[in-house]
């Protein structure tokens, strides 16, 4: 891993955080384990049952469907028809963006179903890619027979015995519905709620469903139906004269399987397409790294995350600092043996309950923020960070193997600050001209301001605009917007600002920031949009320069502790200006 792999940091972001950037819980909507107010439906079923029922129009004959996010656009099939799986379609609307597709967001969501139910975490891998249409049929309902439902498994690429374990792993949670299957459950007439007869006696993820199955004492109304056509449970189940099921009575049997074949199950994808790694936590990450105008002032942003086990605190002497170099000057990438640093404007420590991936790993987040003011003409060319626990132990350097983190342009930046948004209803006639809006919702007109240095004399500034996160799955919005010079923002050092206009009707819009300049494209990618000039003002903290007797070009020598002796400290202010 090297930083920045900005697929593998916003879909690691998402798995161990659980959330968008900007606060806002993907994981919270099911951990834990929880159940929907109102009808108390159990959450993670639903979420398990909606990435099977997208992934079972899989046709392995023609490598045609299977994880692609169709099933936003299948609810209206009788075998789709369920109140949870329109639930679980607007869980998911507000998190996909241009790096996590809808249907990595479909199986991540199926990830933390089974985790945190106690069941096994599901090794993870992205990149799946979405449709925007209604795929094949086939998806196995209650009423096939056996031929058709083992037929239904071998084109999803399942044989019998992996068909019997899939149905076991699934059905552990959750269970029928009056609503759905009056036949079978019987409604409450005194309820506007419909009742749910659970597959087993516990709402976790367990062997429950196969040991009341063998002993006879199970409930599931997949098995003990008084509707014998629709009793589809029972029929797998004995497929093979129980000899399947029979192999998972055992807890950790049962554990390991359903991790295995859920596994499968999430992988099973369109033909054609590439995977990402398996996405495993990075115990320390560089996160939401910008460079960025702020109150007249250039700032560098950036966010240093650290692991820590649940049940100790970190370490109160701890200093965790910000190192960086020069781009312009005489200092040039330190080259004069001077180095900035700076310690954390604020420390945070995440809740345990961020993910229940990170959370089963008995692990949680202390997150170390900078802030610190930029000298333009400077500039600022790469980072790194050293963790002192002032112990005696010696310092650990993160420099991203050697080479810092680098920031490999200061042409074009886009500005949040200085750029707005305004919520308008779709009914407004500003909201008409924009084509892609959903018809009951809310469209967003952004304005967006990027600063350009002086000297890039570009030829055009524009952004790749993406917003897939829209309410009811709608087609996502790809588009560029063109930037040009603003005169109502004043020009400051040494960069002058441009703004350009795009609506969205989604709530994730993001930027790709671009200026080309004599046959040069320098570039700002995957720019968030979320807080713009709502977000909070943090003071830039203060800076020390410390020089090193003996500092070797290109190599990062750190400097052992900043109290050392043969460092000079200065203030921002006195070194800067
Ligand atoms: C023979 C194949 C299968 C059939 C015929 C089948 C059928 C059903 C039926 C009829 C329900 C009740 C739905 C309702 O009340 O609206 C259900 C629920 C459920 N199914 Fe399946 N299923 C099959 C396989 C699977 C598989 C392979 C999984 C996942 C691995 C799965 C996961 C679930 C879950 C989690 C629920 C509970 C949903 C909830 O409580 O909201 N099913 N299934």
């Amino acid at each position: 891993y090297t930083w920045p792999s900005p697929q593998y940091d916003t879909l690691e972001g998402m798995l161990y955080e659980g959330r968008r950037s900007d606060g806002s819980s993907l994981a919270a909507l099911v951990h834990p384990c929880r159940k929907r107010s109102g009808t108390l439906a159990s959450v993670p079923a639903e979420w398990l049952r909606f990435a099977f029922h997208d992934m079972a129009t899989h046709n392995a004959d023609d490598g045609s469907g299977g994880l692609d996010g169709s099933l936003a656009y299948e609810l209206g099939r009788p075998e789709n028809f369920n109140l949870g799986l329109n639930q679980t379609l607007s869980d998911f609307e507000a998190y996909p963006n241009k790096y996590i597709s809808r249907a990595d967001i479909i199986a991540i969501g199926a990830v933390f179903a089974v985790s945190t139910c106690g069941g096994p975490t599901i090794p993870f891998r992205g990149g799946r890619i979405d449709t925007w249409q209604a795929g094949g049929t086939g998806t196995p309902e209650p009423q096939h027979d056996l031929s058709t439902l083992t037929e239904s498994f071998r084109k999803q690429g399942f044989n019998q015995a992996e068909m019997i374990k899939l149905v076991a792993c699934g059905h552990t949670m959750g269970g029928v519905s009056s609503a759905d299957f009056p036949q079978l459950v019987a409604p409450d007439p005194k309820s506007s709620f419909p009742v749910f007869d659970d597959f087993d006696t516990t709402p976790s993820f367990d062997e429950k469903v196969v040991t009341e199955y063998l002993d006879g004492s199970t409930q599931n109304v997949l098995v003990v139906g008084a509707n014998k056509t629709l009793v589809s449970d029972l029929r797998v189940f004995q497929s093979d004269n129980n000899a399947t099921v029979q192999g998972l009575t055992d807890k950790s049997v049962f554990q390991s399987e359903c991790k295995t074949m859920l596994g499968r199950m999430l992988e099973v994808v369109p033909k054609g397409i590439t995977f990402t790694d398996e996405i495993t936590l990075l115990p320390a990450k560089v996160t939401a790294a910008q460079l960025t105008f702020e109150k007249d002032q250039m700032v560098f942003k950036t966010n240093f995350r650290l692991t820590q086990p649940i049940n100790q605190t970190a370490n109160a002497n701890r200093n965790v600092t910000l190192f960086w170099c020069d781009k312009n000057g005489d200092n040039k990438n330190c080259a004069g043996g001077k180095t900035n640093s700076a310690l954390p404007v604020k420390k945070l420590s995440d809740d345990p309950n961020v993910s229940p991936i990170t959370l089963n790993m008995g692990l949680y987040f202390i997150n170390y923020n900078y802030i610190v003011p930029i000298d333009t003409a400077a500039s600022i060319t790469k980072f790194w960070f050293q963790v002192d626990e002032n112990d005696g132990s010696k310092p650990t350097t993160y420099d991203n193997g050697g080479n810092g983190y680098v920031i490999d342009q200061d042409q074009v930046l886009f500005v949040p600050m200085l750029s707005h948004v305004d919520l308008v209803q779709n009914t407004t006639s500003d909201a008409q001209t924009y084509t892609n809006r959903v018809g009951d919702g809310f469209t967003r007109n952004y304005k967006l301001v990027v600063a350009v240095r002086d000297g890039t004399n570009p030829s055009r500034v524009y952004a790749d605009a993406t917003d897939v996160a829209i309410q009811g799955f709608a087609f996502p919005l790809q588009t560029q917007i063109d930037f040009t010079p603003d005169s109502s923002i004043p020009s400051q050092s040494g960069y002058s600002f441009y703004s350009g206009k795009v609506a969205s009707a989604g709530v994730q819009l993001t930027l790709d920031v671009h200026a080309e300049a004599a046959g040069q494209k320098y570039t700002q990618d995957f720019m968030e949009t979320q807080e713009l000039d709502n977000t909070p003002y943090v003071k830039p903290g203060p800076v020390s320069v410390t020089t090193t007797t003996k500092s070797s070009a290109g190599r990062m020598a750190v400097p052992n502790a900043l109290a050392a002796a043969a460092l000079l400290v200065f203030g921002a202010a006195v070194v800067r200006l």
